[in-house]
């Protein structure tokens, strides 16, 4: 697996104040170089401080029987869970490995870095992690925003494929990471998440993403009206929408991390 840890003038300049982190999660085939290179995070982790780290979508080269055999399953689509069947369930534990080993192990490397003090985004598939991640973990990540995010996986087909090949038939399984189930539930501040969604998204448009649902799903629940969502016209799903709304999510977190008024 790879990952990229982008550090801001701030880590090099500042003495004694830590730099906060951003955790950005890429979606369905992506490697961490997809939004280091087209994202454009950089010019505002600089003008704010903070760091951005871009982990890997799945574990690289585990020799998993059918882990090549599509672009949507599998090597870059790992979903960011613990998987629980067989032959998924010993290589392919994102969850785990994000937060039990991957941010504990760049705080450790990086001592200037406070992973005591970060928050969360992604896109697609990334955008669902960003969701799961925080609906789960509300004290771990200060904020949470998504661009374009699968964000009701139990209801559409890249999450059944997926997440029934990596939990089973079980869906009361899958409500575990759905963020549409975990929004019921949520037990952090009542904040908003900051979500955009191109109207012109093929994606969008095949019902797999229905980030509507989330707004529902949140109308009976403790982020009641919070789920700051901008549909935004002719948009698509590349990452030039991605970097046409980066500015106004890294400003977003920046609130939230104590970096702006
Ligand atoms: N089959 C295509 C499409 C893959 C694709 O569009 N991936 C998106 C994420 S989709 C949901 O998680 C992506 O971010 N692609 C990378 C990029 O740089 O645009 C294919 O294989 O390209």
């Amino acid at each position: 697996m790879a990952v990229n840890l982008y550090l801001p003038h701030q880590y090099f300049t500042q003495d004694s104040k830590k730099i906060p982190v951003l955790v950005y999660l890429s979606g369905l085939t992506c490697t961490p170089n997809n939004a280091s290179e087209k994202a454009f995070f950089q010019p505002y982790a600089n003008q704010y401080g903070f760091a951005v780290l871009f982990p890997d979508t799945s574990p690289r080269g585990a020799g998993v029987k059918g882990e090549d055999d599509s672009w949507d399953f599998g090597t870059g689509a790992a979903f960011y869970l613990d998987a629980t069947e067989d032959p998924w369930s010993h290589n392919y534990r994102m969850y785990s490995y994000i937060l039990d080993d991957l941010i504990p192990q760049i705080g450790s490397s990086f001592t200037k870095l406070d992973t005591s003090n970060m928050s969360i985004t992604g896109h697609s598939m990334g955008g669902y992690g960003a969701l799961m991640f925080y609906l789960r973990n509300p004290t771990t990540f200060r904020s949470c925003s998504a661009f374009a995010p699968i964000a009701n996986p139990s209801n559409c087909p890249w999450g059944e494929k997926c997440l029934g090949s990596y939990l089973g038939a079980d869906r009361s399984k899958w409500a575990q990471y759905d963020p549409s189930d975990l929004v019921k539930t949520f037990t952090g501040d009542r904040k908003p998440i900051l979500i955009h969604q191109g109207t012109s998204d093929g994606f969008y448009k095949e019902h797999q993403l229905q980030p509507e649902n989330l707004v529902k799903a949140a109308e009976d629940s403790p982020l009641k009206g919070l789920i700051d969502l901008h549909l935004v016209e002719g948009y698509d799903h590349s990452y030039y929408f991605i970097a046409s709304f980066v500015k106004d999510h890294c400003e977003f977190h920046a609130k939230y991390l104590g970096l702006s008024g």
